[in-house]
């Protein structure tokens, strides 16, 4: 059994900004030696591809690969795991597909066009992307929910094809994983992790086509290897351990707060799950409801160590003021857990997702309501959105002048070109205007 501890702040204490600034510093991706470590895989990769994956793939995870083929599944493969897999669980795929897919399809972008005066046409026109890689992770646990997340909205965005790619450690891989790439209409799943599966998918190989983006959350090395390859791809965001921030008034049942704690906090041992609360019996009542709970849990080592290390419980003054302290931490997930949430709403601006009433587990999100469970985290709320359709789709500008429009805009183009300095651009523009059109004449 592990040792359990919980840090207590108080918002009305003047060290609090401080405090609140050490509970929160995290270290993402600045690891001098997994950089180092990533970036010679990157390069090997880019050198050496398939080669290169398989050795660093056999070296991580344990694994015999001979050749590509080896990490290669297609789509008959995919359909035979969902055979396989218990009516129950096939079920309860279906479902949350369906609802994300819901849910997303509300996101689609449409293009638009307006004409002008002079019938001058302006416009913007949406294009899905050509080809998506999904990172989905599966060092230490499994995620099929991940597929669904990644690969559903890049689908919906009418991406042409989808590649996926996950770790397959001592040749183990969960069934559910690759159902739930069946029923999310993943292409062609390469069964590779880690920095090397980011560089197949980023520099391509003779065997993984080179993609547009990739997406999807990892380790460390995931993240690492995102970061570096960014500008050679796109990429969704660097997405750090799972956090959760709850705000209660103090009525709903301590247990069911706490396990809301929990599910956070048995991701990863770095996961942050903190409880902002005006009444201090309250906050007395969920440290032993986390006490009893985590003995119940298999997960009870990393729960433990998260909660005692990333974890607190936060005295503040009212609701209002936990709001202001939320909308500093900016948080992957945020719980309401009050009487009338929506009124609280407008005052949240930074978050994740937001989770409003008692009975809204956060758990829900990370499965089956819709909305996406790839989140900005680490404070990153504050500039970026969840993972989404618009992820995948791209914006190209439509200008259509008119005879009249390139007479007007010409004459502007050319002056403002002329205060550059740039003549070809100015002359270019006046090639246009009425007066030199008639001039050629
Ligand atoms: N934000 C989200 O939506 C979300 C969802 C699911 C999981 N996650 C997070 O994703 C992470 C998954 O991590 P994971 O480790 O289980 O799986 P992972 O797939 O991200 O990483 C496993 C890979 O890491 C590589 N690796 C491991 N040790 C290495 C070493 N010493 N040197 C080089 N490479 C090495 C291996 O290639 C292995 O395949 C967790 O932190 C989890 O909390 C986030
Ligand atoms: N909570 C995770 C995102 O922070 C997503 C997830 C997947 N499975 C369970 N939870
Ligand atoms: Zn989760």
């Amino acid at each position: 059994m592990s040792d359990f501890s919980i840090r207590r702040l108080d918002a009305g204490n003047s060290e609090f900004p401080q405090d609140l600034e050490r509970l929160l510093a995290w270290e993402s991706v600045a690891d001098q030696q997994v950089e180092s470590a990533v970036a010679e895989i990157l390069r090997e990769v880019k050198a050496h591809g398939d080669a290169a994956v398989i050795e660093y793939t056999n070296r991580f995870d344990r694994r015999d690969l001979k050749n590509a083929g080896d990490f290669c599944l297609d789509r008959a493969e995919l359909a035979a795991a969902l055979e396989r897999i218990p009516a129950e669980k096939h079920v309860a795929l279906e479902t949350a597909a369906r609802r994300v897919r819901d849910y997303h399809e509300r996101q689609l972008q449409s293009s638009w066009q307006y004409r002008e005066a002079d019938g001058t046409v302006l416009g913007q026109q949406i294009t899905p992307m050509e080809r998506v890689g999904i990172y989905v992770p599966g060092g230490k646990a499994s995620y099929p929910s991940s597929v669904l997340m990644n690969a559903i909205p890049a689908r919906v965005a009418g991406v042409d094809e989808v590649l996926m790619v996950v770790p397959a450690p001592d040749n183990q891989l969960n069934d559910l994983v690759l159902a739930a790439a069946a029923i999310a209409g993943v292409d062609r799943v390469f069964t590779i992790g880690g920095a090397q599966a980011v560089a197949a998918l980023a520099y391509g190989t003779e065997t993984v086509t080179r993609v547009d983006k990739i997406v999807g959350p990892g380790n460390i090395f995931v993240a690492s290897a995102k970061r570096a390859v960014f500008g050679q791809v796109a990429i969704d965001m660097i997405a750090g351990p799972s956090e959760i921030l709850v705000i209660c008034d103090g009525r709903t049942d301590p247990d069911w707060i706490a396990m809301d704690l929990l599910s956070q906090a048995e991701h990863d041992e770095q996961a942050q799950s903190i409880l902002l609360c005006p009444d201090e019996q309250f906050l007395d009542a969920v440290a032993s409801s986390l006490q009893k709970l985590l003995k119940t849990l298999p997960r009870e080592a990393i729960a433990s160590r998260s909660i005692s290390d990333r974890g607190a419980l936060i005295l503040v003054r009212d609701i209002e003021q936990a709001i202001e302290v939320a909308n500093r931490i900016a948080p992957e997930h945020l719980e309401v857990s009050v009487d009338e949430p929506e009124q609280y709403l407008p005052l949240i601006r930074h978050a994740g997702a937001i989770f409003l009433g008692r009975y809204t587990a956060e758990a829900l999100g990370d499965y089956c309501a819709g909305p996406n469970h790839v989140l900005p985290t680490s404070g990153t709320a504050r500039f970026s959105s969840p993972l989404g359709v618009y992820d995948f789709q791209k914006r190209s500008s439509i200008i259509y002048c008119s005879p009249r429009g390139a007479d007007t805009l010409g004459r502007v183009a050319a002056t403002l070109a002329k205060g550059e300095g740039l003549d070809a651009h100015a002359r270019s523009a006046e090639y246009r205007v009425a007066s030199e059109v008639e001039g050629q004449d």
